[in-house]
């Protein structure tokens, strides 16, 4: 059964897409199955992940919720996964799921849609990944309720640290009401300027806010101008310059997350056999 992150922050801009289509690029790479899910309508993973026209798309993350909602079969597998170069099955999105909430506002446990659908995907997967749209309210909830963990890129820069409170005040009462396994996985530092006093700044007051709370990975993604230009060629920073300081940071973020994963089995194994 697969594991599901949230790529997520309530604000936009700080690095969700990026460290999502990166993490699904480096997880197929080694080897495992992976598919992401864009929940977000900007559709930026679906941009870079290739498709140039997204509108033009039959069936989107939308109709596949939509189908939920109106108790209808779910399209084929095949009418809606783009599988990417890197081997990464792409659910897209497009701006239709800008009416999210409009479709989710008269339905009855529409916090619950997402989940719905992933459980229908989960067993073929070894990590399913949500690039996730920058809201709290019911796509937050949606997000929290389906995933085992949220990664959460905070981009280093001042006020870095505004909106925490909320989001992780909603992360508790998600976790004890409803979704006992769910874990704040890490914060991860973005576009980081190591030298600058803004860096050591953020740096600090995050661990000063949220330290106690939350694991902040010390390992922190270095601001590359090379990284909006991977994007522009519609690529990875780890395909388009393997050897840039952003690439290794990303690299390095994944051994780490297949670590700790493959402790959390060991761990389970061991609870089970005992
Ligand atoms: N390490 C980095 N160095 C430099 N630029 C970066 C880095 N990471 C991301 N960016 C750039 O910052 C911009 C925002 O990144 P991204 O789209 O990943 O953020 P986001 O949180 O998904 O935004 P939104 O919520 O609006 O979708 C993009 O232009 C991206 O190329």
């Amino acid at each position: 059964m697969g594991k599901v992150w949230g790529i997520v922050n309530r604000k936009g801009g700080v690095g969700k897409t990026t460290t999502a289509i990166t993490l699904s690029h480096l997880l197929s790479k080694e080897g495992y199955k992976v598919a992401l899910i864009d929940f977000d309508g900007q559709r930026h993973s679906t941009i870079v992940s290739g498709v140039t026209e997204p509108e033009k798309l039959s069936v989107s993350i939308y109709e596949i919720l939509k189908c939920i909602v109106m108790e209808e079969e779910i399209p084929a597998r095949e009418d809606y996964v783009i599988t990417t170069d890197s081997g990464v099955d792409l659910i897209p999105s497009n701006n239709k799921l800008d009416s999210f909430e409009k479709l989710m506002s008269d339905t009855t446990f529409a916090e619950y849609k997402l989940k719905e659908f992933v459980d229908t995907i989960r067993e073929d997967y070894d990590y399913i990944l949500i690039d996730c749209m920058p809201k709290m309210g019911t796509p937050m909830i949606n997000v929290m309720i389906c995933c085992d963990g949220l990664i959460i890129p905070v981009q280093s820069e001042p006020l870095a640290v505004e909106g925490m409170g909320e989001f992780l005040r909603a992360f508790h009462k998600i976790k004890s009401n409803v979704n006992a396994k769910l874990e704040v996985i890490g914060i991860l530092i973005t576009m980081d300027s190591e030298r600058t006093r803004v860096s050591k700044r953020v740096k600090a007051q995050l661990q000063q806010a949220l330290g106690e709370k939350v694991r902040i990975f010390t390992n922190c993604i270095p601001r590359s101008t090379r990284v909006p230009d991977a994007t522009d060629a519609g690529m990875t920073i780890c395909e388009y310059e393997p050897e840039n300081a952003a690439s290794k940071a990303y690299y390095k973020l994944v051994k780490e997350l297949i670590k700790d994963g493959s402790q959390d089995t060991e761990s389970a194994d061991t609870q089970f056999s005992a």
